[in-house]
């Protein structure tokens, strides 16, 4: 068989390992059948292997599109960044698998603790990251209370009885309306408040003050790329009460 034919079977292989359907395989394979095997190793690509959460290359292009429009609409975006406490201790004293029944649980609580829209990824190791967009500033620091508060409570099953909790530290930072930028550096504001909030203790949230931004409307009108349709409905808009979808 040529390499290319080992390298598909491979595909194959893996993608069903992974609970991806694909259609008969046939030889040539169909263009049907490519597809889809582009279609899964695509998604597997983004897909953190242990939690089945988003992993860190789909978190930088997701946030990426939240500044973006944070930038376009003058909607903020929160960004919390979750990393467990003393997580190594649990490693060692409980073992390896133990470690990973906690990042599976930890990752269903922060997915169940926030809304539909919101991301929830797996950054790397014991670290998280959740994406909310369309939030209230006044509105952050209870979001972010509430998804530390749901991860302390959340209870793992130990193999020889008993159950093990675990707590986190979060940092936060919201995306600045009207202001371009990039997901490193909001990834880096979000990370400074989380070193504050392990320094100052764990099982706690820091929060960067929220960001003040002045843009005239002339501004925006070049951040929106000139007089498109509806630019005054749109900068009009942000003047009113946001709704409350928290
Ligand atoms: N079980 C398991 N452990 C992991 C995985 N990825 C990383 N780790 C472990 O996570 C631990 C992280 O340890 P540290 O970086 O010292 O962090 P910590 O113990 O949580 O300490 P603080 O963050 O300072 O509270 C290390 O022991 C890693 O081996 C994984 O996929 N599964």
């Amino acid at each position: 068989m040529s390499p290319q034919g080992l390298q598909l079977d491979h595909a194959r292989a893996l993608l069903r390992q992974e609970g991806i359907a694909l259609p008969a395989a046939e030889t040539p394979p169909s263009l049907q059948e490519l597809q889809a095997i582009i279609d899964g190793l695509c998604l597997l690509s983004e897909r953190d292997p242990l939690t089945g959460l988003p992993n860190r290359r789909a978190f930088e292009a997701r946030a990426q599109q939240e500044l973006d429009r944070a930038c376009r609409t003058g909607e903020m975006a929160l960004l919390l960044v979750v990393d467990l406490d003393h997580f190594k201790a649990i490693n060692d004293q409980q073992g390896h698998a133990v470690g990973d029944a906690v990042l599976k649980e930890v990752a269903r609580t922060l997915q169940r603790s926030v809304r539909p829209m919101d991301t929830v990824a797996r950054l790397g190791g014991e670290e998280f990251a959740v994406l909310l967009p369309h939030v209230v500033p006044a509105r952050a620091g209870k979001l972010a209370e509430r998804v530390r508060l749901a991860v302390a409570e959340a209870r793992v099953p130990l193999p020889q009885g008993g159950q093990l909790g675990v707590t986190a530290s979060l940092g936060g930072a919201l995306a600045a309306p009207w202001v371009r930028s990039t997901w490193q550096h909001w990834l880096e504001r979000a990370d400074r408040q989380l070193y504050a909030a392990k320094n100052a203790g764990r099982n706690r949230v820091c929060l960067e003050p929220v960001p003040h931004t002045e843009v005239s409307a002339e501004e925006k009108r070049w951040l929106l790329g000139g007089a498109e349709l509806g630019v005054d409905r749109i900068i009009a808009g942000t003047a009113e009460a946001e709704p409350d979808l928290t």
